[in-house]
């Protein structure tokens, strides 16, 4: 059976970090972003970070951010992947040295596979709602028949996923990973541990069927 991973994005709460880590999840998401109400510092991210298991990554997520900001986080935190979630180009996203995921927002008449050979360099794509008013983190879905069949499985699927329609997702699209942010929180910023851990469960009856 495949197993479909997850990434729990925008942790603001060792408590949080810890139900995440407990609940199984592979990735766990920290917002540089400022505007965000989930975004951390780095000195923050450098705590939510320090007792994470070995296999359990850090991702940091940024938007169309100064160069040295990245560097200045990298300096502090000890980030696995960096996730750029806004219209970096391709060069920028590989100038730190380290692994990176480019988040497409699935605007009208977006091409999946031109943008897949654009961000060619990068570890993955995630593919999370369009919403012209905000960056990411919108709770929307968007329509999962977009997704070409041949870059399925090689996609984070994101947006608007949670306990309830989260194994429909995985069955459906049977993509490499899940990315949650506001389907497993309490108030933005806030996770459930009740709602991860219904997640987690949706994510592997998924799997079952997928
Ligand atoms: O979470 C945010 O506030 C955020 C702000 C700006 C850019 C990206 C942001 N989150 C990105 C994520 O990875 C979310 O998990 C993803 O957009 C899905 O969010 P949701 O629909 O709430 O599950």
């Amino acid at each position: 059976m495949i197993r479909t991973r997850v990434k729990i994005c925008g942790l603001t709460r060792v408590s949080d970090v810890e139900a995440a880590v407990a609940a199984g999840a592979d990735a766990l998401g920290f917002v540089f972003y400022p505007p965000s109400p989930r975004a951390v510092t780095p000195e923050q991210a450098a705590r939510l970070c320090a007792k994470l298991p070995p296999f359990v990554s850090a991702v940091g997520l940024f938007v169309d951010a100064a160069p040295e900001g990245v560097r200045a986080t990298l300096d502090q935190v000890p980030l696995d992947l960096l996730q750029f979630h806004g219209d970096e180009a391709p060069d920028y996203c590989a100038s730190f040295g380290r692994r990176w995921i480019k988040a497409l927002r699935m605007r009208p008449g977006v091409d999946l596979m031109a943008e897949r050979a654009r961000y060619a360099g990068g570890a993955g794509l995630l593919l999370d709602a369009y919403d012209p008013a905000r960056a990411g983190g919108t709770g929307q879905c968007f329509d999962w028949d977009r997704i070409p069949p041949e870059i399925a499985s090689s996609v984070v699927l994101a947006g608007g996923l949670d306990a309830n329609n989260v194994a429909e997702a995985v069955e459906r699209v049977r993509p490499y990973g899940v990315d949650v942010s506001g389907g497993v929180e309490a108030a933005k910023g806030i996770k459930d541990q009740d709602r991860i851990n219904a997640f987690m469960q949706g994510v592997r009856d998924g799997d079952t069927r997928r």
